[in-house]
């Protein structure tokens, strides 16, 4: 079995508990008293590189990343710094992240909360909602494609935004099929977990103009959001590098400042 399967293995022995404590339509509930869900294509379409700052307690690759006693304080860091959005892992297991997280960040922040987990039921798209999320992310590699084009329904019906992940070219191509209007590109290898810092060079070209394109995993800096940016990244998600750095409001400053460089003008 590989890592992927059995996160998702994983994933679903949790979420059968948590259904087991609240039923969908206790949730579906929920989701109607919630405000409307905020919109993050206009920050991911304007000029520049928007950057996506992740709250990541620890990883498969890496373990243990950094002591988040307070995921809404560094979330505030975020945002002060200029993130377009926020990322919470939220998966339990190999992340060490919950729910909690995102409600706790929800309530700190006014920017677009993204749920990265890996989602694979309608049920938890509605968790995200009622949890304060604005997006949730789709794994193309965990899903068919039936269950693909079905899902990016459901959470644009209950007003998400779909980020469709994808790590090849055929990913790509059937993320493009399901109607997906942002595509991340993850440049790490679901098998090795190893990062390819040419992935989203390679991948990109496959995204029609007009779809918002985000690279995902191992940006480490200002140089490699300049370098994405000329490869045509409008977004970078961010996680690592944040949570493992000293400064994470001037961090993500120091990046939004990479993606706004007056040599990436060409690019508008
Ligand atoms: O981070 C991992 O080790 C990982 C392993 C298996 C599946 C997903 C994984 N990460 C989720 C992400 O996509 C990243 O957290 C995100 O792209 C940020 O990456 P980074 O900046 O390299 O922390």
């Amino acid at each position: 079995m590989g890592v992927l399967d059995e996160i998702v293995e994983g994933v679903r022995e949790d979420m059968a508990e948590r259904v087991g404590r609240v039923g969908l339509d206790e949730l579906k509930q929920r989701v109607r008293q919630m405000p409307c869900a905020q919109d993050p294509l206009p920050a991911f379409r304007a000029p520049g590189v928007s950057v996506i700052a992740e709250v990541k307690r620890r990883s498969p690759s890496k373990g243990a990343l950094a002591e988040i006693g307070d995921p809404a304080a560094l979330a505030r860091d975020y945002e002060q710094g200029g993130a377009a959005a926020i990322s919470v892992l939220t998966e339990r297991r190999r992340f060490g992240g919950s729910l909690e997280d995102l409600e706790q960040v929800r309530r700190a922040v006014d920017v677009p909360l993204l749920r990265k987990d890996f989602i694979v039921s309608a049920y938890q798209l509605f968790e995200a909602r009622a949890a304060g999320a604005d997006l949730a992310l789709l794994i193309v590699a965990a899903l068919t494609d039936d269950e693909l084009v079905s899902l990016i329904e459901r959470a644009e019906s209950i007003g998400l935004t779909a980020l469709v992940e994808a790590h090849t070219g055929d990913e790509v191509r059937r993320a493009v099929d399901a109607g997906a209007k942002v595509i991340g590109v993850n440049a790490r290898n679901l098998q090795t977990l190893e990062v390819d810092p040419t992935t989203f060079a390679r991948l990109a070209p496959l995204i029609p103009t007009g779809v918002v394109r985000i690279a995902e995993s191992g940006v480490r800096g200002p140089r490699d959001v300049f370098d994405l940016a000329e490869a045509g990244a409008d977004v970078v998600l961010v996680g690592e590098a944040l949570v493992t750095g000293r400064e994470p409001r001037a961090a993500v400053a120091d990046l939004v400042s990479a993606g706004a460089h007056p040599a990436l003008q060409h690019r508008a």
